[in-house]
């Protein structure tokens, strides 16, 4: 090692707690201010760890794609310890074999076109429940988040598991076990889930303090879990019974039952254990479900502060698909301006504001920086999605800017990252994407949205709370009525 290390700039670090004093409730806020000050790569101290944040698109892409080989492991945290079965399932295992024939499963198995298009039955008979629910409240004030995030749960539930174990609010019940857990206990699971695999937690940066859990998450960890365990422990026996049952003419009906047979496969390279059917089976349910529930939420919030832009998608819609039919996903080629709504909610709402953290494998150098192995690596496209000198008035919901600028949702330029990019980005944006814009497309098709009482746009507060994703802190309420003739909701 050379004697004098020349770190990123940044702020001076204090003993013990490093710079964690710089970090409030909202880190990529915090964060945001120190890359502003400091540059487009900084160097902070969490504790006793060094964290480099990269913030530009020149960093991006060295991290994310240039330089990958150094930067495609996962810290080790708590949260990937206690609860992803000890770094086994897809998000938090390390780089390596065991990851590599993950990444695989996705591709050829699990996310293949072939496989979407075989579920496109199941989301669009959920779309069609969620339109028949919000049809069912027209007039009243709803929490628009409420029924997305039943219909998000139930398809990727239903192309997980098999079936929605949340049909009537109850789950599991009537089999060996009794009720495991209901749809409204199922719904906080996977909250609670996504918020403690995004808190800054004090014992992964001062080891030390480690074992007194000072805020108490790795309690909560455990705790969230245990239930995640009971309830996958009886969807496996449920599914592995149905396969005893059908012997030799069993085929593979959902994600679990595919994952149980390459369980059995000898000739997978690396053994797929028990823990590692289920780490994957709850990286499915979670990672499908409170993205797309959050992104639609945030693009109807900005609607309501923006009407006249309503006007703009539902001229586009009564043009393209005219009034008497819903809107199909292979409609969304033909819908630009609803396809620029939904980026235009990722650039401002990112659900992974500072992407999830990567770690070095070895030392390496960064536009002529030091950085040390075993550092914590963040990309804030947060920070990238707000930088005034890639986009114009960066803090305006101005969707047509993606209608001038075409770019994609798969991180290729670094300006726009959404869903991650590179080896590491999200195996799951097809499903994601697909999701969010027929969601936002049917609602904007089928709705008229207005603000309950006498609030007004100015009124909407735009507050967001951190965890993996950052949905709405106070959840958007908000009153339908119907916009197609009638008989259009008889369906
Ligand atoms: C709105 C929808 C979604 C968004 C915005 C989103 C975003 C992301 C982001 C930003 C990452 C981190 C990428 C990186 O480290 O560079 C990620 C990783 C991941 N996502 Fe998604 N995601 C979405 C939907 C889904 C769905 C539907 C699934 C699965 C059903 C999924 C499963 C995963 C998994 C397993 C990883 C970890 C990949 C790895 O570490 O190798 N996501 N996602």
């Amino acid at each position: 090692r050379p004697t004098t290390v020349n770190l990123p700039p940044g702020p001076k670090p204090w003993p013990i707690i490093g710079n964690l004093n710089l970090i409030g409730p909202l880190p990529h806020r915090s964060i945001h201010q120190l890359t502003r000050k400091h540059g487009p790569i900084i160097h902070l101290k969490f504790g006793s760890k060094n964290v480099v944040v990269g913030s530009s698109v020149e960093i991006a892409k060295l991290i994310l794609k240039t330089m990958d080989t150094n930067f495609i492991c996962r810290p080790k945290t708590a949260a990937g310890k206690h609860t992803t079965y000890g770094y086994t399932d897809i998000t938090w295992s390390p780089y390596g074999p065991y990851w590599r024939q993950a990444r695989k499963l996705c591709v050829t198995e699990l996310f293949s076109a072939k496989r979407m298009g075989s579920f496109e039955y199941i989301r669009v008979a959920e779309m069609t429940s969620l339109v028949g629910a919000v049809r069912g409240r027209c007039g009243e004030a709803i929490v628009l988040k409420d029924l997305l995030s039943t219909m998000s749960s139930n398809v990727i539930s239903r192309m997980v598991l098999g079936r929605s174990y949340l049909a009537g609010g109850e789950c599991g019940a009537g089999r060996g076990r009794g009720v495991v857990v209901t749809g409204g206990e199922f719904k906080r699971m996977l909250e609670e889930l996504f918020l403690l695999n995004g808190v800054f937690n004090v014992g992964d940066w001062i080891p030390w303090m480690g074992f007194m859990d000072l805020q108490g998450y790795v309690k909560r960890m455990k705790v969230v879990s245990r239930k995640f365990d009971r309830f996958l422990e009886d969807v496996l026996e449920e599914h592995e019974g149905r396969r005893r049952a059908e012997g030799d003419g069993f085929v593979a009906a959902d994600m679990v039952d595919l994952l149980l047979q390459l369980a059995d496969d000898p000739t997978l390279e690396v053994k797929l254990e028990r823990n590692g059917v289920k780490g994957f089976a709850q990286d499915l349910l979670a990672g499908g479900t409170e993205s797309s529930t959050m992104t639609i939420e945030w693009a109807i919030t900005e609607l309501l502060r923006k009407p006249e832009l309503f006007k703009k998608a539902t001229e586009e819609l009564d043009r393209v698909i005219g009034q008497d039919r819903w809107v199909k996903e292979k409609d969304m080629p033909d819908l630009p301006y609803i396809k620029a709504i939904a980026k235009e909610t990722m650039r401002l709402h990112p659900v992974a504001p500072l992407l999830t953290p990567r770690r070095t494998r070895e030392d390496c150098k960064v536009a002529g920086y030091d950085i040390p192995a075993d550092t914590l690596v963040i990309v804030s496209s947060w920070t990238i999605g707000r930088d005034p000198q890639l986009w114009d008035n960066p803090l305006e919901f101005h969707p047509e800017r993606f209608i001038e600028d075409e770019i994609d949702v798969k991180g290729t330029n670094f300006k726009f990252l959404p869903f991650g990019a590179g080896r590491r980005m999200c195996p799951g944006y097809s499903l994601g994407i697909k999701v969010i814009e027929s969601s936002l497309a049917n609602l904007l098709h089928g709705f008229i949205w207005k603000l309950p009482g006498q609030m007004t746009r100015h009124d909407i507060e735009m507050e967001e709370i951190y965890g993996l994703s950052t949905p709405k802190k106070n959840p958007l309420v908000t009153i339908a009525h119907p916009r197609l003739p009638l008989e259009m909701y008889s369906i």
